[in-house]
């Protein structure tokens, strides 16, 4: 019989951001291995080579996104995403995937900012990444003082000029590699990086009380017992035996929740914020994906047509170089999925940097309500951010 989960603390979503190589893996493994040992019953060390697993490797259990790591400070209990730096990450991010409630940008002390630094910071400010904490990594690697103090001054201007507050965002200088190694003057480092997450990353108004919706990450299935959905919670409460449906992409699905986890431990309540792994009673794995949700039975409805504010991303920004055009057929990230949709302008053009009222068609239906952000990507590009208006069909 396996420990249920007691909900002792508040719970985050968080994660790592930045520039490839920059040490985000490294420091993801420092932090759980730091926690574990202040307190073992509270995290479990995670080490590098587990972190970065691929799915095929998970095959045991109702489990959790692969993507996560899970760890206690004295505080707080922490969901936390570690991506790698490269596009994936970007179209995770956007998707809404992670849904962080924060984020740690890691920076390299060696080489400061760089492109993937600044496109990740104007995507967390885009897609709504509240608060972020820097981790200045690698400080063991450079001894000149004032090197850090300019990369440190670097940072800060490019979350003031992509809407964070710079000037108060905390920049802790660690070293995740030798806070591995054990070196207990970074290991401290990494203690003062979690003591500026738990202080600056505020716990998130939760929405408990509306109707229970996930987005659907992952399905995996487990055999003997059924198929398994996993997610973050975005609202509501689901308990063991409630009615569900699957909706969005296709036909929708009804079924019933016939078990729940967090992290392998049953739960007989998730809530919004948590990361669920739901057993679905009679759904076959076919019947189900990545990018529908898991809703309360009539609660939310998928829609093709509706109109929105899109923002075009500049071409610093990593946006296009050229406008659009009536016409225009990108793809739309809605959560954890995404689907072709034409898009209709009011006027002959617009260009990136441009904010615009637009119209859209999809593909296919997905599960949305007034208000709902998306992200419009082309080629691997990301090239702007919108927000659902009036739904009209
Ligand atoms: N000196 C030093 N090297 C580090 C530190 N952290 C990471 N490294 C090294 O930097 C390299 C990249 O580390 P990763 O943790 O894989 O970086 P990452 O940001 O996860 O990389 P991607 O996932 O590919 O974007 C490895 O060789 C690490 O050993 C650090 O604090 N100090
Ligand atoms: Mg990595």
């Amino acid at each position: 019989m396996k420990q249920e989960f007691v909900r002792a603390k508040p719970h985050l979503n968080i994660g790592t951001m930045g520039h490839v190589d920059h040490g985000k893996t490294t420091l993801t493994a420092a932090i759980t291995k730091v926690l574990s040992e202040m307190d073992p019953s509270g995290t479990t060390f995670t080490a590098f080579d587990r972190i970065d697993r691929a799915p095929e490797e998970l095959a045991r259990g109702i489990t959790i996104n692969i993507a996560h790591v899970e760890y206690e400070t004295p505080t707080r209990h922490y969901a936390h995403v570690d991506m790698p730096g490269h596009a994936d990450y970007v179209k995770n991010m956007i998707t809404g995937a992670a849904q962080l409630d924060g984020a740690i940008l890691v920076v390299s002390a060696e080489d400061g900012t760089m492109p993937q630094t600044r496109e990740h910071v104007v995507l967390a400010h885009r897609v709504g990444v509240p608060h972020v904490v820097v981790a200045l990594n690698k400080a063991d690697a450079v001894s000149d003082p004032e090197l850090l103090d300019l990369v440190e001054l670097e940072i800060r201007d490019l979350l003031s000029q992509y809407g964070f507050d710079g000037d108060a965002t905390p920049v802790v200088r660690v070293s995740g590699l030798r806070a591995l190694q054990g070196d207990p003057v970074w290991v401290k480092s990494v203690v003062s990086l979690l003591e500026a997450v738990d202080e600056h990353i505020p716990v998130p108004e939760r929405d408990v009380t509306g109707p229970f919706l996930m987005p659907i990450e992952n399905v995996l299935t487990i055999t003997g017992r059924g198929t398994v959905v996993t997610g973050a919670v975005e609202r509501g409460v689901l308990g063991v035996g409630d009615a569900v449906e699957v909706l969005g992409l296709g036909a929708a699905v009804t079924s019933v929740a016939t078990g729940i986890e967090t992290f392998g431990k049953p739960m007989r309540q998730a809530q919004a914020g948590d990361n669920a792994a739901v057993l679905l009673r009679g759904v076959k794995r076919g019947e189900v994906r990545r990018g529908q949700v898991l809703a309360l039975p009539g609660s939310v409805a998928p829609h093709t047509r509706f109109r929105a504010s899109v923002y075009l991303l500049s071409h610093a920004e990593g946006g296009r170089h050229t406008g659009i055009a009536s016409n225009y057929r990108p793809q739309f990230h809605f959560r954890t999925g995404d689907v072709v949709g034409v898009v209709e302008l009011d006027r002959t053009l617009a260009l990136p940097g441009d904010t615009v009222e637009v119209t859209v068609e999809l593909g296919k239906a997905v599960a949305m309500d007034t208000g709902l952000g998306f992200a419009i990507r082309e080629g691997g590009k990301t090239v702007g951010a919108g927000t659902v208006g009036e739904i009209l069909a």
